[in-house]
């Protein structure tokens, strides 16, 4: 098998999805599309029914006299995205936006392809329909920084902790009879399981011996160590924002969903309220009025897309791209991401695992770890993620989500795939992050029509110490390479020969800073594109206009250790207390 093959194998994969979709085998679960309705008044419309959206829209039709309007640009979530195991095969689908960012951060002799997929859901429940299912809580420390940005402690950790046990329902019981315990929430609508299988704990034993503590589980105090991840995974079924907050109130008379449904525009009056959204619906654009507030939810890149195109932005931009100013501000700036660089290790001594294949599971055993190289640091610098899995699994991963070119896929696991005459070996995929980078994208409209898509341009390891921290990590984490537990799984390095690198001595500085240039890949956790104190308030408030909130990912100050899902949560569930508290809902 190789990586050609195996694309081939994906695109054909997500084809006969595509006949399936249209089977609506998930829409008895959710909200019927009120797409024919003449539409009333609503008091508020909801843009983007994604993982903030839906939880916005549905923790404001608690109130039965509220009419609340959600409106999404994608349909049901298919029955595909709901399936942990083949999460693979979401990216690049009919449920992704389709959106390629511009990377100008990798060498040129990588060949690398220089447009990267965002990978953005594009369905009800939004990106916790594509995203990779990872959970954690993040480190304190951040949202302490959030608190101090707004100057408001009901944003620092202290303060968000009962809104992370409020959206939680931790599937564990270990955790349960545990001092972490007070760290959870065990009620809430989001399932969270923690990996359990069989080589997780001795991979773990490995870092045992390096010194490094093993850990349950992190909680918002519990930031370094290694610990089996966490998963947004519920008995047997992928979380999303859908199932989790709307399936409940799918019959609530007050909450109206309209799906396949573009906002266009943003209408304001001339006292700088905002009072509708401009649709596309079957083709006709239509207005939709809100008597009391609009609230966008449509992620980091699709927010500041619609800001701009309503007239709130960078007044130079704006202008270059004839768009009427409403207010300047600098929407789509200060775009943060995180970035990660692959290492693969061949475990030479392992054969099968433990577990058959589930589709019910991730499809990969993984832990996590969060490294600080200063001992006596409370915070991690780097984050490393170890996915276990056979050849023939990571080199999917390799070519269809972290879209590394064939040759390069091909020399990390072909020669690993489908060994005939024995079992294939155990491979680990494993990433390592940088959990603090400098570097900054944007987001910038390429036209003044809604139909184009907008220029993203991400931005990782541009200065020069975001490679040097990257080769200290890489050479921190190989230490595990030294232990007696990988040696005697035969562990070893998979050297991807890369073209641009060959002449480099294997192992020393250079050769590292080459191989970060190549082998680093967006994470998808983006954000800070509208972010509080420069395009929003501490009440997620837009500047300069009225009635116009945002609460997605793109209000995000400072970017979490690692996480991202539930952050994004927690921020829906404070706005919708907020938006109650100042319409005494
Ligand atoms: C591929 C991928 C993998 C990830 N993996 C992880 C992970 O493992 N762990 C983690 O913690 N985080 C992960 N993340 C990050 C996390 O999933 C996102 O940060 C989070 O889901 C974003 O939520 P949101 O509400 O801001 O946006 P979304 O969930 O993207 O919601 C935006 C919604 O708005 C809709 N929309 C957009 N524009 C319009 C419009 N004009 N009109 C109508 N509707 C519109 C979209 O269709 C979408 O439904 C991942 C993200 C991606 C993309």
């Amino acid at each position: 098998m190789d990586a050609a093959a195996t694309r081939c194998t994906i695109s054909a994969v997500q084809k006969a999805f595509n006949v399936i979709s249209i089977l609506h085998l998930t829409s008895y679960a959710l909200p019927d599309n009120d797409n024919d309705n003449d539409f009333p008044k609503f008091d508020f419309v909801v843009v983007g029914g994604g993982t903030a959206g839906s939880v916005v829209a549905a923790r404001l039709a608690e109130d039965k006299k509220t009419q609340v309007l959600l409106i999404e640009a994608g349909g049901d979530p298919p029955v595909e995205s709901s399936i942990p195991s083949i999460l693979v095969y979401l990216t690049n689908s009919s449920v992704d936006w389709g959106y390629k960012a511009i990377d100008k951060s990798t060498t040129k002799g990588c060949k690398r392809s220089r447009n990267v997929g965002l990978a953005l859901g594009r369905m009800l429940g939004g990106s916790t329909g594509t995203n990779y299912m990872l959970y954690g809580e993040g480190n304190r420390r951040q949202y302490n920084k959030w608190a101090k940005i707004v100057n408001d402690s009901s944003w620092d950790a202290e303060h968000l902790l009962p809104y992370f046990k409020k959206t939680q329902n931790i599937q564990n019981n270990k955790i349960l009879n545990s001092c972490d315990e007070e760290f959870f929430g065990y009620d809430g609508p989001f399932k969270v399981t923690i990996e359990n299988r069989f080589p997780v704990q001795e991979y773990l034993k490995a870092q045992k011996e390096l010194g490094n503590m093993v850990v349950p589980a992190f909680t918002l105090n519990k930031t370094i160590g290694y610990s089996p991840a966490m998963y947004s995974i519920g008995c047997g079924l992928r979380q999303d924002t859908a199932y989790a907050y709307l399936t409940p109130i799918k019959d609530y008379p007050n909450l109206y969903v309209l799906k396949h449904a573009l906002v266009t525009k943003i209408l304001f009056d001339s006292h700088k309220n905002a009072i509708a959204v401009n649709v596309l619906i079957k083709n006709k654009i239509r207005t939709i009025r809100a008597s009391k507030e609009i609230i966008i939810s449509a992620g980091t890149v699709n927010t500041p897309k619609l800001l701009m195109l309503s007239g709130i932005g960078p007044k130079k931009h704006l202008k270059k791209k004839g768009v009427d100013l409403v207010y300047d501000l600098p929407v789509g700036r200060k775009l943060q991401s995180l970035s990660s660089t692959t290492i693969i290790f061949n475990m030479k001594n392992t054969n099968i695992m433990d577990t058959d294949k589930n589709p019910k599971e991730f499809p990969a055993v993984s832990y996590i770890g969060y490294v600080a190289l200063n001992k006596s640091q409370c915070y991690a610098d780097y984050q490393s993620l170890s996915f276990i899995n056979y050849a023939s699994d990571q080199i999917r991963y390799c070519t269809q989500i972290y879209e590394f070119p064939d040759r390069i896929c091909n020399k990390f696991f072909g020669p690993y795939c489908n060994v005939k005459g024995y079992d294939e070996n155990q491979m680990v995929f494993n990433l390592v992050t940088d959990l603090h980078p400098k570097s900054r994208g944007k987001v910038l409209l390429r036209s003044n029509h809604y139909k184009d898509p907008p220029l993203v341009y991400v931005r990782y390891l541009t200065e020069e110490s975001e490679l040097d921290n990257m080769v200290k990590y890489i050479k921190d984490y190989l230490k595990v390479l030294d232990t007696k537990t990988f040696k005697s799984l035969g562990a070893e390095l998979v050297d991807p020969e890369i073209e641009c690198c060959k002449d480099l001595k294997l192992g020393s500085d250079k050769y590292w800073k080459c191989y970060v240039k190549c082998l680093s890949a967006i994470r998808h956790y983006d954000c800070g594109t509208c972010a509080m104190g420069s395009v929003v308030n501490k009440r997620l408030k837009v500047y300069g206009v009225k009635r116009l909130r945002v609460v997605d990912a793109s209000v995000v100050p400072v970017i979490p250790d690692g996480v991202l899902t539930s952050a994004v949560l927690v921020i829906a569930e404070k706005a919708a207390d907020m938006i109650k508290e100042d319409y005494n809902l």
